[in-house]
């Protein structure tokens, strides 16, 4: 058994070597011909898996230890049988706390979090967290969620985007990246949804890069309907636009999930389902402490997180971009 593995994801290395030959590689040496006698590859989003990657491998399982799976041709993968596993979930409470950073830091001493009204645009593992963490510290929020409203969810009172544009003080993105489908989300917040914003909203993006244009917040900005912006992930990373860059309030390498918490449990899930797909009788166990649970609501003094701190080491060095996430430190997550 052949098992290629991202050397950035922790804690597996151990317990992969207990089954078989793991390698450890850079998501950039993990190519075609690396991956080709391959049983199974553990991969992050910096390793995109598609025909390029995979023809003619026999790889029949790929484990990303990360929510989001926009990195994986999915109906290829289906098309040559091989099984696909995330890690839902994994770093959700992680992302809240940066959501909720971001928010404190914009209002600084001069409004509390109760004046504000959020509007949350997707309300799956992250924004579920955010909505309940958020409500919890006195926020109001409003949520947009039209699959899971189709699927009559009786969660929350779901609005539209429009009345998001019209009475959110905070809009935060939390939706897959979709390019296709009933409700796809490729510049969801472009320059139409941005004329009809009337509170002059922060605006933040820890969801995927593409979910917001780039050009229209900078329009945004510019001409005021927008007051300020905080971008953790970005179009076309590592190569980040520079004056969205340089005029955001807050701006992150892409580690909003970054947290060790987290991290543990995307190892576990990952090990987990490659258990699963191997049959074994004793599943693969992460080389890690175990992690509390998340907390159902947390207060202020919880969210210690200095995002200006992240802000400025991206601020002074962008092309870094891919190093600091790398080597970032993880956070830890609000606990009791
Ligand atoms: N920055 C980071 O480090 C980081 C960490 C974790 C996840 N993410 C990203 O955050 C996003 C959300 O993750 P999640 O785990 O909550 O995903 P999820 O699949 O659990 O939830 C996404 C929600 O978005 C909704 N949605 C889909 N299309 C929509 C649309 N057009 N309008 C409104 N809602 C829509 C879905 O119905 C679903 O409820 C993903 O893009 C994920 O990749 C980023
Ligand atoms: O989808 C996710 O879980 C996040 O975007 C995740 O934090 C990205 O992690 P990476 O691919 O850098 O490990």
């Amino acid at each position: 058994m052949k098992i290629i593995f991202d050397r950035n994801i922790p804690f597996v290395s151990k317990p992969l070597s207990s089954i078989g030959e793991a390698i450890p590689m850079t998501g950039t040496e993990i190519t075609n011909e690396t991956v080709k006698d391959a049983d199974a590859i553990i991969i992050r989003t910096r390793t995109r898996c598609d025909a390029t990657l995979l023809k003619d491998s026999k790889c029949r399982f790929i484990g990303t230890a990360t929510i989001g799976t926009d990195h994986i041709d999915l109906p290829y993968c289906a098309s040559r049988g091989i099984t696909v596993a995330n890690a839902p979930g994994c770093n959700a409470p992680a992302v809240a706390q940066w959501v909720l950073s971001a928010i404190s830091t914009y209002l600084g001493d001069t409004r509390s979090l109760s004046d504000i009204t959020l509007g949350v645009i997707g309300a799956g593992n992250v924004g579920s967290v955010l909505i309940r963490w958020a409500e919890g510290l006195g926020i109001k929020t409003i949520v947009n969620d039209p699959p899971l409203q189709r699927q009559s969810s009786g969660s929350y009172r779901f609005s539209s985007l429009s009345d998001i544009a019209d009475k959110c003080d905070v809009i935060t993105v939390h939706t897959p990246l979709t390019r296709t489908g009933d409700h796809p989300t490729y510049h969801l917040i472009d320059n139409s949804f941005i004329s009809n914003l009337k509170r002059r909203p922060l605006i933040l993006n820890a969801a995927r890069g593409p979910v917001t244009d780039t050009l229209a917040l900078i329009n945004g900005l510019e001409s005021g309907k927008i007051s300020a912006l905080g971008i953790d992930c970005w179009e076309g990373e590592p190569n980040i636009n520079l004056q969205l860059l340089e005029q955001a309030l807050i701006a992150t390498p892409h580690i909003a999930g970054y947290s060790r918490q987290g991290k543990i449990r995307a190892s576990q899930m990952v090990l987990d389902e490659l258990s699963h797909h191997l049959r074994l009788d004793i599943p693969l166990s992460a080389d890690a402490p175990s992690v509390a649970p998340v907390p159902h609501r947390i207060i202020p003094d919880m969210l210690n997180y200095d995002i200006l701190e992240d802000t400025r080491i991206l601020k002074s060095s962008p092309s870094l971009f891919e190093s600091l996430r790398n080597n970032y430190h993880l956070r830890e997550e609000p606990s009791l």
